[in-house]
């Protein structure tokens, strides 16, 4: 008998447990499934899906446990559908494999580096101001002009590819596909049937993905056979069109594959993994920060006020040491991220038996943390759903494992630190210009969960002019 038939959770039918609850249920339903389910049976509760038992949890101390479990790192099967277009990279690999890879990365996301990845998110950041000047005070519909700037910026950062500059048919390819495969496996996602991988393939939404894949696959290959040409014609600091050099990652790989620490097929998995997780995520975030501070008009003041006090202070040119002082908007995308966290769930398979407490947590149960359920429990913030910036600063947030929009652990999100100095370079160039007005106050879009939260309509905010 399993222990963890003994917690709560909806009735089970014989041999397919839950299974049918699920079918045909999209990503809008399927969220709001799981946070109905979290306030009916609490923070912990089992799901049965044929053979395998699901842990659901959005307990801060079970999340403590979990998360900085040292062996339990694998993920869960809805992770495999991704598979096909990141290989085992860092966001998928387990065991040894990951060991190596996270150890080979990390120094990409070294103070150095970071520098010069600011440099580039200046650029983006200040390209995007110029965008959104051009609306002229319309309603803009956030998130597609979002995903281009954190889309570009990964692109040069990782691949040292200017997407936003090649206007050649290759690149606009690479940058529609990229989006189109975000559509494709979210259709997979909320199609039951679709999950089983041969009829998948045989399916027109299978088709099509391969399709997608070959030519993102195809464009990764060869910035990366472009990148090592031109590591091998050129040393100096200046590249064959004059540009200063800047550092990408993929020079780090490219490096760490002349040290035999990485092949080929290994450099193909990281590059596309990073321009997955480095991309989506972050324009997300982004967007529901736009929202909140668009509708808070003393927050929009108080971000106004910091920035202008910093710029004060560095003769209008922010280097990166100097978000570090940017307190307030600091807190503002915590708050943010808390409400809105862009991972609303973390799955992990158990592999070896392991207790949480006196509970035995058997190996291949699967376990779903849910971080949106945890960051608006009531016993961890005074009125959870409303954004309040200030509790990041008065000490409100005392519980280290009650706020994880970065998971936490062993293998908690190695950009981290890349993604905030991504969005604080972005928001404080934007509210710096504008002031945010949103098409309707106090509006909230509905939200679905794929791996990734999205809001289920577009967000609108309106950028007027400051000058
Ligand atoms: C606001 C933006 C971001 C958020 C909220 C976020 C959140 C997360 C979370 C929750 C995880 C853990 C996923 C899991 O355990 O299944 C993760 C992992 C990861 N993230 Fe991020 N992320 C963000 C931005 C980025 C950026 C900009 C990059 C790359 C530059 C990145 C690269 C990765 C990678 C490679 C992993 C896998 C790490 C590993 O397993 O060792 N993320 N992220």
């Amino acid at each position: 008998r399993d222990p963890l038939d003994d917690l709560p959770g909806p009735p089970r039918l014989p041999g397919i447990g839950n299974a049918l609850e699920f079918v045909n249920v999209g990503p809008d339903m399927l969220f709001n499934t799981m946070l109905k389910l979290t306030s009916k049976y609490g923070d912990r509760f089992v799901l049965k899906m044929l053979n395998t038992r699901v842990l659901h949890t959005s307990s801060p101390h079970d999340v403590e446990i979990l998360l900085s479990h040292s062996r339990n790192i694998t993920k869960s099967t809805p992770y495999t559908f991704l598979e096909s277009w990141l290989g085992t990279g860092l966001l998928l690999s387990s065991g040894n494999k990951w060991h190596k890879r996270r150890k080979i990365l990390t120094p990409t996301f070294h103070f150095n580096i970071l520098k010069s990845f600011y440099v580039v998110m200046e650029e983006k950041s200040r390209n995007l101001v110029e965008v959104l000047r051009q609306t002229q005070g319309r309603d803009v519909d956030l998130l597609p002009v979002l995903s281009d700037f954190t889309l570009y910026t990964i692109c040069e950062t990782a691949m040292g590819t200017q997407l936003d500059m090649d206007k050649s048919a290759a690149s606009l390819e690479y940058k529609n596909n990229i989006m189109k495969i975000g559509n494709l496996l979210l259709s997979r996602l909320t199609r039951i049937w679709l999950h089983n991988d041969l009829l998948y393939k045989m399916s027109p939404i299978g088709k099509q993905f391969t399709k997608c894949l070959n030519i993102v696959h195809s464009f990764a290959d060869n910035v990366i056979a472009n990148r090592r040409r031109q590591k091998m014609t050129s040393t100096d600091e200046v590249d064959p069109e004059g540009m200063k050099k800047r550092m990408a990652m993929l020079d780090l790989l490219l490096e760490a594959q002349d040290k035999e620490e990485i092949d080929l097929e290994g450099i193909r998995e990281e590059v596309n993994t990073f321009m997955f997780e480095g991309h989506d995520t972050t324009a997300i975030a982004l967007t529901f920060c736009l929202m909140l501070i668009a509708d808070h008009e003393d927050v929009q003041e108080r971000i106004y006020e910091e920035c202008r006090q910093l710029l004060d202070k560095c003769e209008g040119r922010p280097g990166m040491s100097d978000f570090s002082h940017m307190r307030y908007l600091d807190a503002v995308i915590k708050e943010s991220l808390r409400l809105y966290p862009s991972v609303p769930f973390i799955g992990r398979r158990i592999d070896e038996d392991f207790y949480i407490d006196d509970l035995l947590v058997k190996k291949d149960t699967q376990v779903s943390i849910h971080i949106y359920s945890l960051q608006r429990r009531e016993d961890l913030y005074s009125e959870p759903q409303l954004f309040r910036p200030e509790r990041f600063l008065d000490g409100e947030v005392k519980h280290q494992y009650g706020f994880v929009p970065f998971s936490a652990g062993p293998r908690n999100c190695i950009g981290q630190r890349f993604a905030m100095l991504e969005m604080k370079c972005a928001l404080s160039a934007i509210v710096k210009e504008f002031k945010l007005e949103p098409r309707v106050r106090s509006w909230r879009p509905g939200l679905a969960s794929t791996m990734i939260l999205r809001p289920l309509e577009p967000v609108y905010v309106r950028f007027i002019p400051r000058h």
